[in-house]
């Protein structure tokens, strides 16, 4: 085995002796991991030029601070960055960025995170080419600063349900811009509450008293140099969260507030100066920036679950507790299979996922390139795949995540893991980009189609052509991914085809479609899990192939066992039903996830080892490279602004309480 560049003199012995266990070359599946040597070099180049610049890194934790002393911090660190990023990063490059941000902004956000992944995109995606020339270079070089305002306090899910309305006068050739009820005021987008001067603004277009729905409009909100609401505009924070308290998430109400008519963004909807309207290429063109947000989202869930399983696993492997017999050497805790049993399922998903996210991501791309040509053809596939993706990947990152919080015991509680921020920030994501129920129910609405079409011996597109096949009983092959691949489609087709049928024995009864498939809403929304676990499946099996060396090969396709294998264990219920599998044969799988299990026990540490994140980046004291937990969880806690003396709780309310004087 090569010299492996984590183990160095001088650290916790237990977790040297892991990573000396390791029967693959770390570098090796770092490679893989992070889709290539190119990729990977790059990375490394931008963490070690951002380790030259000190006054980008925390200047205490985090977690020390107030809420508004954490946002002033981001906020220092963000300008520090904006200064110098393109000296060695591509700020175009979606990988770059995701790297940057999460090594110098960690995960809670900043006020800039909306601005970045949101506000910018859609000028680039929806603005024609004129707008773009006079407003993009401003908002890339942060001298405008926006966000995405969409949701209001009354609507958030049902766009349909939208209120403010911008109403174009052809006398001044304005939009004017309105709030009409307390229920229309936006709330919600990030940056909003104190840092915006812009938003893009999701609003009703209303000519000649006709609504042609929602469109975006570029609105600045606030002076530039005083940063003082423009008239006509409320505008504030909404307060702490559960998570990512880093951002400034706002509220904004107007009172016949006045744009240019050039700033409705207009590369697909236009409307001109006698108030002619041209339609977009697709009635949903508009929404093409949440249809990118949800797919960069399994990216940042992908990442967010690394984070977590290198904390807990190096952490495991540190921590001893408790014997397996009496009167021996306490164990690792790492030794428990159910401690493992906890962890490496977490572990697995990282690498689905992360294969997942590079699909999705290039198929967006591709599909937003083709809208900008006018072609939707697969627009409509891309929003089901990538609403299911999201709802599957944000609902299992956080279980994961949470998993591995509690396997640390009580030091996963404290913020010196950085563990309850990573479960906060990825379990934010099952609600916003679109509350993960009711994406299921779009994913479950394109399936209800597909399985007409399969009743009605149409032709179905390669992602649903599973449902026209017939479940064949475990075949006695060798290929285990192909047996374990047919389970899940077994499981997909049985779950879409019996909520169809559900559905249709009650349109039998006089019951209309909406309602029928209301009716079985729960049945739809497993089928759409299901749906996309399949997905996930096949990505990530195939996978495998790529691999060229052999021992990391090895080691991913005992992750690819064990993601199956749980995986289909979750949903045991329907391998049973119908005789498909018998008890011993769902026992069989049962049995291949502890021996998966075993064989990832010892590479567990250099399985993390290979997402090469140094520990400025992991924040964390219990995921700390070196293993020396104890002494810096000691250190860690000094820095507590409560271990000041005259504290004002305990001269004011304690010591009176307790004086015996
Ligand atoms: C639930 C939605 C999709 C319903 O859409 P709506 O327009 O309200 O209903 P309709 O009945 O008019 O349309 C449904 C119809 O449209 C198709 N469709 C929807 N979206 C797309 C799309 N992107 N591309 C193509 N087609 C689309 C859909 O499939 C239906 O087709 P049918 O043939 O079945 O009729 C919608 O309201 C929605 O997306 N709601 C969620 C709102 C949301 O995601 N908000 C995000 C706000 S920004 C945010 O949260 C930021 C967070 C911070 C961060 O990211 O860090
Ligand atoms: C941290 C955070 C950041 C955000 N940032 C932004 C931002 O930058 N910009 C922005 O515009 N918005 C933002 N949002 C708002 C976010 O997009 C919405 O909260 C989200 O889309 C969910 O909508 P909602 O709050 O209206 O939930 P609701 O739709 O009210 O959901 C409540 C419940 O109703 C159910 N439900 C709703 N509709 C249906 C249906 N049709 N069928 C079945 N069940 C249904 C849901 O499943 C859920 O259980 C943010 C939210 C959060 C939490």
């Amino acid at each position: 085995m090569p010299l492996n560049k984590y183990i160095q003199d001088g650290d916790n012995q237990d977790l040297t002796n892991e990573r000396f266990k390791a029967t693959f070359d770390t570098e090796h599946l770092a490679t893989v991991y992070h889709g290539g040597e190119e990729k990977l070099k790059k990375l490394r180049h931008i963490r070690n030029e951002i380790t030259k610049r000190g006054h980008l890194f925390d200047s205490i934790p985090s977690a020390h601070r107030t809420r508004a002393e954490k946002i002033e911090d981001v906020s220092r660190k963000l300008k520090n960055l904006m200064e110098t990023v393109s000296d060695f990063a591509d700020v175009t490059d979606n990988l770059d960025m995701v790297a940057i941000i999460r090594d110098v902004m960690g995960v809670d956000g900043f006020p800039l995170a909306l601005h970045t992944l949101m506000f910018v995109p859609t000028l680039q995606n929806q603005a024609d080419d004129e707008q773009i020339e006079e407003w993009l270079m401003e908002a890339i070089q942060g001298k405008i600063i926006g966000t995405y305002a969409q949701t209001e306090l009354g609507h958030g899910t049902n766009l349909s349900a939208i209120e403010t309305t911008a109403t174009f006068d052809k006398s001044t050739d304005e939009f004017v811009i309105h709030t009409p009820t307390t229920t229309a005021t936006k709330w919600w987008p990030g940056g909003l509450g104190t840092s915006c001067t812009h938003v893009v603004l999701v609003a009703n277009l209303i000519i000649d008293l006709k609504n042609y729905g929602l469109h975006p409009f570029f609105v600045p909100i606030r002076d530039r140099n005083t940063y003082l609401p423009l008239s006509g505009i409320s505008v504030g924070d909404i307060g702490s969260k559960m998570g990512v308290n880093c951002v400034d998430n706002g509220f904004l109400a107007f009172v016949n507030y006045r744009i240019p008519r050039r700033n409705m963004l207009m590369k697909h909807s236009k409307v001109s100066k006698d108030g002619s309207y041209t339609a977009p290429p697709h009635p949903k063109a508009a929404y093409t920036t949440m249809l990118y947000v949800r797919s960069e989202l399994i990216l940042h869930q992908s990442c967010y679950l690394a984070m977590a399983m290198a904390i807990s696993i190096r952490y495991s492997a540190v921590r001893r507790q408790g014997e397996i017999k009496a009167g021996t050497q306490e164990v690792q805790i790492l030794d428990y299979q159910t401690q493992q049993y906890r962890l490496f399922p977490g572990l697995a998903r990282v690498f689905a996922y992360v294969t997942a996210a590079a699909t999705v991501s290039a198929m967006t791309e591709s599909c937003i390139k083709d809208l900008s040509h006018g072609n939707s053809d697969v627009l409509a596939d891309l929003h089901a795949l990538s609403c299911g993706l999201k709802a599957v990947v944000t609902h299992q990152a956080s279980q994961s995540i949470d998993q591995a919080r509690q396997a640390c015991g009580g030091h996963g509680y404290s913020d010196a893991s950085y563990l309850p921020s990573l479960y906060t920030s990825s379990v934010g994501a099952c609600t916003y980009e679109g509350e993960n129920m009711v994406m299921l129910l779009q994913l479950a609405r394109y399936l209800m189609k597909a399985a007409t079409k399969k009743d009605e011996g149409a032709a179905l597109t390669p992602l649903v052509a599973y449902l026209g096949g017939k479940s064949d009983q475990i075949s006695t092959g060798n290929d285990k991914f192909a047996k374990l691949l047919s389970h899940f489609e077994h499981i997909a087709r049985r779950r879409v085809m019996h909520a169809y049928r559900q559905m249709i024995e009650e349109e039998q009864h006089g019951v209309e479609r909406d309602y029928a498939f209301a009716n079985h809403s729960v049945d739809w929304a497993k089928a759409a899990r299901a749906h996309t676990k399949l997905f996930i499946a096949n990505g990530f099996a195939a996978r495998v192939q790529t691999i060229s060396d052999d021992a990391v090969r090895d080691v991913f396709t005992t992750l690819v066992e064990l993601y199956l294998c749980y995986e289909l264990m979750e949903m045991a219920a329907d391998l049973t039903a119908d005789g498909y599998l018998s008890e011993a044969d769902v026992q069989q799988l049962r049995v291949q996830i502890y021996e998966s299990l075993k064989k990832i026990r010892p590479n567990a540490v250099s399985i993390v080892d290979s997402f090469d994140l140094c520990d400025r980046e992991l924040r964390s004291v219990l995921g700390r490279r070196d293993g020396h937990v104890y002494e810096n969880l000691y250190k860690w806690a000094q820095l507590s602004p409560l271990n000041q003396k005259n504290l004002p709780h305990v001269e004011k309310y304690l010591k009176p309480m307790t004086s015996k004087l």
